[in-house]
């Protein structure tokens, strides 16, 4: 059966999941994220920490240039199965590796977004700078104050205008007797853009 792409987000429950993977991205901060990253179908992309590939596969619907890098060879078998379930496979080259031994094999970059990094953010944002273009955009999704941090002052230091927002998502469980308000994480969504 061929699957249709649309701009329809993915659900959450419509990846395929592997316990030794962290879940996908949830779905309305996939679209936040995709609003922030603003990308056109020209757009040469760079991301760093594709997990189940829940932002991976709404990236691959805006461009064919993606380059989608995950250390944990579990995380790239399960993108790799997400982007076939999707049909968005061709779209992306998927590589296993730590994010850092990569950059420097890529020659220019639209946008990146970082949403795994471990103990290089800084030095990654630092390679990253180096092959984006101007106007450009580094986004970084966070869940410790510390990645917070790291990525605000090491953006503010290469010179980029950068904003921070942080999002706190409620989901309604509808009960018998009523609702039920169930919050997730909250996340920041980091943007830098290259001046
Ligand atoms: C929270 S998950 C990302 C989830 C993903 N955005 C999604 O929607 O499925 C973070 C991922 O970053 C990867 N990661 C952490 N540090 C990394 C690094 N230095 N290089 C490559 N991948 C890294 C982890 O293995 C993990 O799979």
């Amino acid at each position: 059966m061929e699957i249709i792409i649309s701009d329809k987000m993915i659900t959450d429950d419509e990846f395929i999941k592997n316990n030794s993977v962290p879940g996908p991205t949830k779905e309305e901060i996939r679209c936040i994220v995709l609003c922030k990253t603003n990308i056109s179908k020209e757009d040469k992309v760079l991301e760093i920490g594709c997990g189940t590939g829940g932002l991976t596969c709404e990236i691959a619907k805006k461009t064919k240039n993606l380059i989608s890098i995950d250390k944990n060879p579990k995380a790239i078998e399960t993108t790799k199965m997400n982007l076939k379930k999707f049909n968005l496979y061709n779209n992306v080259k998927l590589i296993k590796n730590d994010g850092l031994s990569i950059i420097s094999n890529i020659n220019s970059l639209n946008k990146a977004i970082i949403g795994g990094s471990g103990n290089d953010l800084e030095e990654i944002i630092a390679q990253i700078d180096k092959k984006i273009v101007k106007n450009g955009k580094i986004i970084v999704t966070a869940i410790l104050i510390d990645t917070k941090v790291q990525s605000i002052n090491q953006l503010k230091k290469l010179a980029y205008e950068t904003e921070i927002i942080e999002v706190n998502i409620s989901k309604g469980k509808i009960l018998d007797r009523g609702i039920m308000m169930i919050s997730q994480n909250p996340i920041a969504i980091i943007t830098g853009t290259k001046k």
